[in-house]
């Protein structure tokens, strides 16, 4: 499981949880301007926006799993199996493999409009980076400062769909996720009041019962409600350090803990990373799941005129600040 979300304070943030049973070599990675971006069937790329984000470097190739460009447009791909599909090329569409969609958006897009635009002539296409590596079925979130859409490539083309809550998790497809929120329309912060029955003497027990009757298991549609009533009720300070607090909490509120999702037999998906992009400013912070301590990144203090991949091994184990 996995899930992203966005979020605005005085800066724009984005980020994700990377859920899964193993890692593919993470590096927290910058392209700068001139790294030569070649494309199957698009002429390559040897001047673009320089990007940040979390990849598995192969054959010197930043295969991105999230990352923002310097315009403070971001991008995070999330499984979507069993509905993703991808097609043969097309001689009227820019073809564009699965793993070339974010190095193409962020390296050739300064908005979400300039994506959206770049998206309607897109035709993404079902060749493997290598013939051994498997081919990822994902679906997208792509945000700015300006708001966010969700993109699916299934059976009957690429879907472009408004994302007015800014989240996304796995299956189902977006528009049943965003449809199922209706259920919790009922849902809020505030202590309950008795609505059950006026026959019945029901009360708050307890302190702190807001949020009551959000679902809490691990499934995407749960965590797609879950994160959805956290961030739209979360308050915090515009500062840099209250909003990059603020934002790990929303996405601590669907961490995946070491043995609560078994995927195969012993094998337990758990939370590998967490992301919390300032898109604004262009800093990458995350934790790991063995290290809750903050560690980032800035694209800023690198040079983004070069020409070769920056990559930074996440720093993992924990930093525990003893106080005695
Ligand atoms: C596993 C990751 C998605 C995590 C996720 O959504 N988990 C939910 C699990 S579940 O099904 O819903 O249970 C995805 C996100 C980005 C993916 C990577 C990127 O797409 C880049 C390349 C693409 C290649 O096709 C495969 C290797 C790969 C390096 C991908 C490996 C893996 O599929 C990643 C890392």
């Amino acid at each position: 499981m996995c899930t992203a979300a966005t979020y605005q304070t005085r800066d724009f943030y984005m980020g994700r949880t990377l859920d899964y049973e193993f890692s593919y070599g993470d590096q927290i990675t910058v392209t700068p301007r001139n790294y030569p971006f070649s494309f199957l069937h698009m002429p390559s790329l040897s001047h673009h926006y320089a990007m940040i984000g979390m990849a598995c470097v192969m054959d010197d190739y930043p295969l991105y799993y999230e990352a923002f460009n310097e315009k403070g447009l971001g991008i995070a791909g999330l499984n979507f199996v069993g509905n993703a599909v991808y097609f043969d090329p097309k001689p009227e569409k820019d073809n564009i493999a699965q793993f070339e969609l974010i190095p193409w958006i962020l390296g050739t897009c300064a908005s979400l409009a300039e994506a959206k635009e770049s998206l309607s002539r897109i035709n993404l296409i079902s060749t493997p980076f290598k013939k051994n590596l498997p081919l990822a079925q994902l679906h997208w979130i792509i945000a700015d400062a300006s708001g966010a859409i969700t993109v699916e490539s299934t059976a009957d083309g690429l879907h472009v769909y408004d994302n007015p809550v800014g989240v996304l998790t796995n299956n189902p497809p977006f528009p049943m996720q965003m449809f199922s929120l209706n259920n919790y329309l009922h849902l809020s912060p505030k202590q309950p009041a008795n609505t059950f029955s006026n026959q019945l003497d029901l009360s708050t027990y307890s302190r702190g019962m807001g949020g009551l009757g959000l679902p809490g298991d691990l499934s995407s549609a749960s965590r797609f409600a879950r994160v959805a009533f956290v961030k739209q009720n979360s308050i915090s300070g515009n500062s840099e350090t209250e909003s990059v607090s603020q934002f790990f909490h929303i996405l601590n509120s669907v961490d995946q803990q070491r043995g609560c999702c078994e995927v195969a037999d012993g094998k337990y998906e758990i939370t590998l990373y967490t992301s919390c992009c300032n898109a604004t400013q262009g800093i990458y912070y995350y934790t790991t799941y063995d290290n809750h301590q903050i560690s980032a990144v800035d694209m800023h203090r690198e040079n983004l005129d070069g020409e070769t991949l920056r990559c930074f091994a996440p720093v993992t184990g924990e930093q525990i600040h003893m106080q005695n």
